[in-house]
């Protein structure tokens, strides 16, 4: 079993229990409550190299990273760095996050909010937009390809911006075929965990000009993020260097003004 199945076993089974407590009529009427979701797209385009900064207690791969007591106030620090959007892990098991954890974030901060998981039902989208988030993550390779095309329909149908998350060229066309607007690029085998920063840069240009790209993973400082960038990144998403580094602020802004720096305009796209 990969360790993709073993996650998604696990999510298979909290969901089991929250859908136990909590019938999909309630979580509805919860989401209408919400504020309206925020447009995902429009936060990620535009000039410069948009950061995605996230809010991760532990991983697979690293085990425990950060305890990060207050996910809201970490955030906040992301967003005076200048984050575009805040990516908030909600896995439990492996890596530490919950529900109250984007409720929280969604709380304190103005900017979108993507909820990030293991989505394999439209349950955890009407979670997702009850507890405020405005994106959500969809794997490709967690999903058959007619659940990953009725969980986009369905995501953006209740408002949430769908981030399609790819790990090859057959999954990007199944991304495409399935009407994704935002496909991010994992360079994280989900099989082996290993982090192939080139990832990006051999199969990014399968990705339809007028999508937004993202680079996913192993963004340790400016300099990985200028390699994207000129590899035609339109944002990057940036988990542990972040949560494990001193200080989130300046880190964040370090990577933003390295992403607004003139030279890549040329480079990228
Ligand atoms: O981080 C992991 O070990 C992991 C393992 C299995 C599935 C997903 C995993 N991570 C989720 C992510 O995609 C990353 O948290 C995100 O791209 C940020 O990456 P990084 O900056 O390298 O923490």
């Amino acid at each position: 079993m990969s360790v993709l199945d073993e996650i998604i076993d696990g999510v298979r089974a909290d969901l089991a229990e929250r859908q136990a407590r909590v019938s999909l009529d309630e979580l509805k009427e919860r989401a209408a409550q919400a504020p309206a979701a925020k447009d995902g797209v429009a936060a990620l385009k535009g000039d410069g190299v948009k950061v995605i900064c996230e809010v991760k207690r532990s991983s697979p791969s690293k085990g425990a990273l950060a305890a990060i007591a207050d996910p809201a106030a970490l955030a906040a620090d992301y967003e005076a760095g200048g984050a575009a959007v805040i990516s908030v892990l909600t896995e439990q098991r492996r890596f530490g996050g919950s529900l109250a954890d984007l409720e929280a974030v969604r709380a304190r901060v103005d900017i979108p909010v993507l909820r990030k998981d293991f989505i394999v039902t439209s349950y955890q989208l009407w979670e997702a937009r009850a507890y405020g988030a405005d994106l959500a993550l969809l794997i490709v390779a967690a999903l058959e390809q007619p659940a990953l095309e009725s969980l986009i329909e369905r995501a953006v149908s209740i408002g949430l911006t769908p981030l399609v998350e790819v790990h090859d060229e057959d999954e990007i066309e199944r991304a495409v075929d399935a009407g994704a607007r935002i496909i991010g690029v994992n360079a994280r085998n989900l099989k082996t965990l290993e982090v192939d920063r080139g990832t990006f840069e051999r199969i990014a240009p399968e990705i339809p000009d007028e999508l937004v790209k993202i680079a996913e993973s192993g963004v340790r400082g400016p300099h990985d993020l200028i390699a994207y960038a000129n590899a035609g990144a339109d944002a990057v998403l940036v988990g542990e260097s972040l949560v494990t580094g001193r200080d989130p602020k300046t880190a964040v802004a370090d990577l933003v003004a390295a992403g607004e720096h003139p030279a890549l305009r040329h480079g990228r796209g």
